[in-house]
Formats: structure tokens, sequence, C-alpha cells
């Protein structure tokens, strides 16, 4: 009988397979990254191919690892980066262009115009979404403008439209030989072409955006027997579908209205369950489709979408060399007492949450003679910290529900310095469960629910266990100062970009 339930997590960064038991524990787990191409400033793409590579290789590998045959998997669960938009042939499974990543900002433009026309909250009503580039919508107009002939191919069904999940899917059960082409309701509510009140493609935002209907997946459960894998290895049940944000909430057992948690990865996004309402915001976050199963009733959440918190560690790394490996960040920030009035607002992707400022970009401010790599390096996990701040208090207003204490999880939670300082900044504990891996542990989830593995909710519940909790340590107007130092810088990151430039 089988004994675990397979999870692919394709991240921004990275793919990883994790294969769990029955009590969410994991047995084994293999992940590759892939190549961020940067073609020009603001421009972020992803090479479709070498994403379904890399899935091939770790769902092999992962397997391999855990001494397990196809057969010893009741089912595989998927979950992925959102909004990332591609376009490919049917005929032959080869993508049109490479993704347009959800960072990428091509699109501002044509946002900014649509904007001017009856503001940037226009589709909040059907959509839950604000103008934005992040969204899916505008990425595939701009692939159905500018590559050479798409248009003519979407407009006779020949190129199929997908963010990764139907990519994915696509592949896994077969392909160009009988693939299924879908996407689940949480990805789909991310595309800002699906209305939230009927789960399905809404005509008239597919008139604003100019897209053909016959190229889009079909909408289905996030947590359903949907086929049967082809590819790598044939035969076992795929049975959720998660975007991953909506993956990690799940994973994090919040079902009930008012839980929520935050995931520390690339970028940070906190969720909370607000129930079978969709509940409007009015402070700057998005409302999105939460979960479906099996075409029960939806949950939605409140979203506040962070773009860049993992990705200022990797950018520190990378692009300024003051650290070797992501983890080096800890001891560099320890190195200073405080951020000695050094404040970064990583506004590389304009900001998202609370602000929606596509005109922002990134800041360091309050240098002076005495700054040195050490506090550079705490205002870059500072700022992670303050961005949280800002859109938990969003979502308790918008909620009118207390967030007495966060659930978090993701890459970054591994650092202690930073998640002491989110307790001190929020005046809450912030707290860890015992797997931090709950983005594929909500994928998993899903896919062990709709075949049976796993029978109720309840049974998930169980499985969930803090493994560290931080306490606020910070004295008020301490946390006061420091809190007003952020606001004055983020003022400062806006209207960096000319609206016509
Ligand atoms: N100890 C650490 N301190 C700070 N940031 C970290 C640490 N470890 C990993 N990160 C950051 O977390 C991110 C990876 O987390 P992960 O949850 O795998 O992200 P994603 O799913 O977005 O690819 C990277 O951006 C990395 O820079
Ligand atoms: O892949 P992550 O963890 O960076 O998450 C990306 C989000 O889904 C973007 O909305």
């Amino acid at each position: 009988m089988p004994d675990a339930v397979g999870a692919i997590d394709q991240g921004t960064t990275s793919t990883r397979f994790i294969v769990f038991d029955r009590r969410g524990t994991i047995l084994a787990q293999a992940q590759r990254e892939h190549e961020q191409i940067f073609p020009r400033p603001g421009w972020v793409e992803h090479d479709p191919r070498e994403i379904w590579r890399n899935t091939h290789a770790v769902m092999r590998e992962g397997l391999a690892q855990a001494g397990l045959e196809p057969r010893d998997l009741a089912a595989i669960g998927l979950t992925n980066q959102r909004e990332t938009a591609l376009l490919w042939d049917r005929r032959t499974g080869e993508p049109l262009h490479h993704a347009l990543v959800w960072q990428d900002t091509r699109t501002d433009r044509q946002v900014a115009a649509l904007a001017r026309d009856g503001g940037r909250d226009r589709f909040r009503g059907v959509t839950g979404l604000p103008l934005a580039s992040y969204f899916s919508a505008s990425k595939l107009a701009w692939l159905l403008d500018h590559v050479d002939g798409a248009r003519a191919l979407a407009e006779d069904g020949t190129a199929l439209f997908g963010t990764i999940d139907s990519w994915l899917v696509w592949n896994l059960t077969g392909g160009p030989d009988g693939g299924l082409h879908v996407t689940d309701v949480t990805n789909a509510s991310r595309t800002q072409l699906m209305s939230l009140a009927t789960l399905d493609w809404d005509e008239a935002m597919l008139g604003v955006f100019r897209i053909p209907r016959g190229g889009l997946p079909r909408i289905v459960s996030s947590s359903a027997v949907l086929g049967e894998t082809r590819d790598p290895f044939p035969g076992v049940a795929v049975g959720g579908i998660l975007g991953d944000q909506q993956a990690a909430l799940f994973g994090q057992t919040c079902f009930s209205a008012g839980e929520a948690k935050n995931t520390y990865g690339t970028g940070c996004f906190a969720l909370m369950n607000t129930g079978p309402e969709p509940v409007a915001s009015t402070a700057g976050l998005v409302t999105t489709v939460a979960y479906q199963l099996d075409g029960g009733p939806p949950a939605y959440a409140l979203e506040g979408s962070i773009a860049i918190t993992g990705a200022l560690v990797q950018w520190l790394r990378d692009n300024l060399g003051l650290i070797g490996a992501s983890s080096e960040i800890e001891g560099l920030a320890r190195s200073a007492e405080d951020n000695g009035g050094v404040y970064v607002v990583p506004a590389f992707s304009g900001l998202y949450a609370p602000h929606w400022r596509d005109d922002a970009r990134g800041l360091i401010i309050g240098l002076t003679r005495f700054a040195h790599r050490g506090h550079i390096a705490r205002a870059c996990l500072e700022a992670t910290a303050y961005q949280t701040r800002e859109v938990l208090e969003a979502m308790e207003r918008d909620s009118g529900c207390p967030i007495p204490e966060l659930r978090c999880d993701g890459g970054m939670t591994g650092n202690d310095l930073l998640m002491q300082f989110q307790a001190d900044i929020l005046d809450r504990p912030t707290l860890r469960p015992k797997v931090s891996e709950t983005t594929a542990l909500g994928a998993a989830y899903a896919a062990g629910l709709a075949t049976g593995f796993w029978k109720t909710l309840e049974d998930l519940r169980d499985n969930w266990a803090v493994d560290k909790r931080w306490h606020p340590r910070i004295e008020a107007e301490e946390r006061r100062a420091l809190f007003a130092g952020w606001g004055r810088a983020v003022e400062r990151s806006f209207g960096w970009v000319e609206e016509n430039a």
C-alpha cells in the first residue's frame, strides 16, 4: 500500500521534490536551482525547458533517495511560483519565449495606461487585484504582442497559455501526447483574468487585455484527482495544485477564518484565511483564493505580497559580493550592534503591498562615514521585518481580526536575528513550525486529501507542531523610532521612475 506523497515545489529560484509520510515528516528531498535571466533592467525571465528538466530530475532523485518506487506514492501534488507566465506550442511542446517572471516590470507602462482610465483599483471588484505588472495578464498580453506569430497561434488554438503549474502538469501528463491543460483556482486568481465570484475566466477582463479564450487552461479545484503522470514515471495520481503562497497557508493548516502565516523566501507573502466570502481590501492588500477542495466551496484569503526580501540577501551575495552564501548575512549583520541609522528599501520591482508603487526604486539611505558592511547587512534583514509589519497592520485593518502571533516559514526563517527582530518590530511573538517546508507540505496535503491518503483536515492539523518561538524584547520607544525611520525611507523611494521614461 502506498505510504508516501510526493510534492513538486517549483519556486522562483529552485525546484524541489519532497517526499512526505503520513505524519508530514520529510522522507527525502532533491533540489535544483535554475538560471535567473535579466535581459534588461527590470526584466526577469526563466527558461521553461530548464524548469521542466529540473522537475524531471528532482522527481527521479527524490524518489531514489527515499528508496521508493512510483507505486509507493499515493499521489503527487504541485505547488509553484505564481503569476509567472508563458506560451507554448501544443504540437511540439516548445515554449514560444522564455517565461516572464512575476518580478518582471516590462509592462509597467501598459499597466499605468490602463490605470489612467479608471484608476489602479478599477478591476479590484472582479479580480481582487490592483493593476500592477506583477500579475499574469499584462505579461501574457506582452508575449502575444511581441513574439512573432504568437497572436495568430493563440487565436487558432495552437499556442497554449499557462502559469508554471499549467506548464508542468501538461508535461507531467503526456505533453503533446494528450497532456492535461489545467490550472487551479489559486493560480488562476493571480492572473487578473479570473472572476473571484464565478471562479471562471472573466470575458470583460479577457477583452481588456486582448487575450483569446481558446489558449487558456481549464480552471480546476486545488485538491482533486486530475489524472495520472506519464513522465518522468507513469501511473501516479496528480491530486492537487496550489500556488506556492496558498500552499504554505494550507501546509500551516490555516483552515479557519482569521488564521494567518507569513512565508519568507525570495519575497514575503503574508496570507490570512478569510473564509467562504472574499473580503475586499481598502488597506492595500489583495483578495485571492486560498484553496478549493474537490468542487466544494472556495476559501478566500487576504494577502500582503512583498516582492523583495530573500532576493535582497541574494543581491548582497551575487551583485555586491558582501557574503559568500545567504546564511552568512546573519554573522555579518551581528558585526553591527544596530542599523546605525541605515535603511535599505528594496524597491527593485517597485513596491507591492500595501503601497503598489511601480514608480519606486531601491535605495540605501542614512549613510554616514560611520556605516560599514555590517550595518548594510543588518538594514537588509530589517527591511524584511518592516515590510512584514506594514502588511500585517493592513491585514488587521482589512479583516478586523487581530493576529496575536505570526506563523512563519520559508528559507529566511533559518535566520535567528531576523526572526527575533521580526518579533521585536511587530511587538508580538513569531514562531516556526517543525516542518518548515510548509509550501511543499501544503501541496502534498492537497494531493493526499484528494486520494484519501489523509481523510480530514483534522488529520492534518494533528501533524502541526511548533519548533521555535521568538518573543519581543525591545522597548516601545525604540520600536517606534525604528519603524518611523523606515516610513521616511520608503517615502523617499517613491516617484523615482518617471511615468513616460
Ligand atoms: N539564513 C538566511 N538568512 C537570510 N536569508 C536567507 C537565509 N537562508 C536563505 N535565505 C534566503 O531565502 C531565500 C530562499 O528561500 P526559499 O524559501 O527557498 O525561497 P523561494 O521558494 O522563493 O525560492 C533566498 O532568497 C535566500 O537568499
Ligand atoms: O517562489 P517564491 O517562494 O518566491 O514565491 C513567489 C510568489 O508565488 C510570487 O507571487
